[in-house]
């Protein structure tokens, strides 16, 4: 929708096109329907300027291996591969070596974006330059985009609001009440901070759009799938039968895992990230997890 509204002519590639076209996609948005400028097929393109990749992270690598490297890709997935541990751009730089590449990541829910509400998004690619030509590319006067070089932080924040998002809605859920949640994303804060740094990206990364700005987003709205998760999970269903029940994809369920090991096998202490895989896992229950993070050791606030 952006990119239809920044002027481009755009080709959707969808698994459904007949749902895609009939405006059957965005449940929070009745009677959506997608504007004459975007076609939409079950034919992939064979050509373009640029190419947006909107799946589920664990479906990333099997759509990016039908896509001509015809253009410069830019991911728009938050989470990590489950099987391999890796983010959406070291999955298309192992596919496509010689593509340019970015990441597209903030507070952004699709159902407002397709309403054209205002919102703000940061764009990451290695290249500061190329970062800030796709920025321009995709900025329109209702989505404001932010050029970064950061793609580690960017790519962690957004996988990890996921995680994130889950641990907050799984306080609400368990009625542990508000300054619970508020002490939680804070020091989920530190804690992604510190595991950018250990990943060879910034810790400031962590306090922009992707990072502070989409945990703000999905901490606290109703809206995302990974706080509607946390809620249910808060309230006792074990998260498997709550994730089925789930309309849509919760990516902190797949994404705890692999950054657990990612922290683990950088040796960052990421204790909330830690607790939620183990919630997940059914290893722990919710008081467990309660538990394990009020019992830590007492420490300064920054060390
Ligand atoms: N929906 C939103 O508001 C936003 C989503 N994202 C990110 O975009 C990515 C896609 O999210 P959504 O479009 O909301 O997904 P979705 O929730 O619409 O996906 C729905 C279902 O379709 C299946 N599916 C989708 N693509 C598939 C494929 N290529 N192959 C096989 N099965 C497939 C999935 O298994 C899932 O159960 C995620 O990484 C999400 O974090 C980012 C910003 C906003
Ligand atoms: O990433 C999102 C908003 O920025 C969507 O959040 P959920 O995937 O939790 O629904």
């Amino acid at each position: 929708m952006q990119a239809a509204r920044a002027g481009a002519h755009v080709s959707l590639w969808a698994r459904n096109p007949a749902a895609m076209s009939a405006g059957r996609v965005l449940p929070r948005l009745p009677g959506f329907a997608l504007p004459d400028t975007i076609t939409v097929s079950g034919d992939m393109p064979r050509q373009a300027d640029l190419i947006l990749l909107a799946c589920p992270m664990q479906h990333l690598r099997a759509t990016a291996r039908h896509v001509p490297p015809c253009a410069p890709m830019i991911a728009c997935c938050k989470g990590m591969e489950q099987a391999t541990g890796l983010m959406p751009l070291q999955v298309l730089g192992e596919l496509f070596p010689h593509s340019v590449l970015g990441v597209l990541s903030g507070p952004n829910f699709a159902h407002e974006i397709a309403a054209g509400l205002p919102a703000a998004a940061v764009l990451a690619s290695t290249e500061r330059a190329q970062a800030r030509r796709l920025a321009d590319l995709l900025t329109t006067p209702s989505f404001r985009l932010y050029a970064s070089d950061d793609p580690t932080g960017v790519q962690l924040g957004g996988a990890a609001k996921n995680v994130i998002a889950i641990a907050a809605g799984a306080t609400m859920g368990a009625r542990l009440g508000e300054n619970a949640r508020a002490a939680l994303i804070t020091r989920s804060i530190a804690e992604l901070a510190r595991l950018s740094l250990a990943l060879g990206g910034r810790p400031e990364t962590l306090s922009g759009l992707a990072g502070i700005g989409d945990l703000l987003l999905t901490c606290t709205g109703l809206a995302s799938r990974n706080y509607r998760l946390g809620l249910a999970i808060g309230q006792g269903t074990p998260a498997l039968q709550a994730a089925t029940a789930l309309e849509g994809v919760a990516e902190g369920m797949a994404t705890a895992p692999a950054l657990h090991e990612l922290a683990q096998r950088h040796d960052v202490s990421t204790p909330v990230i830690a607790t939620v895989s183990s919630l997940l896992a059914g290893t722990i229950d919710m008081a467990e997890a309660g538990r394990r993070l009020l019992a830590r050791p007492v420490g300064h606030e920054f060390t």
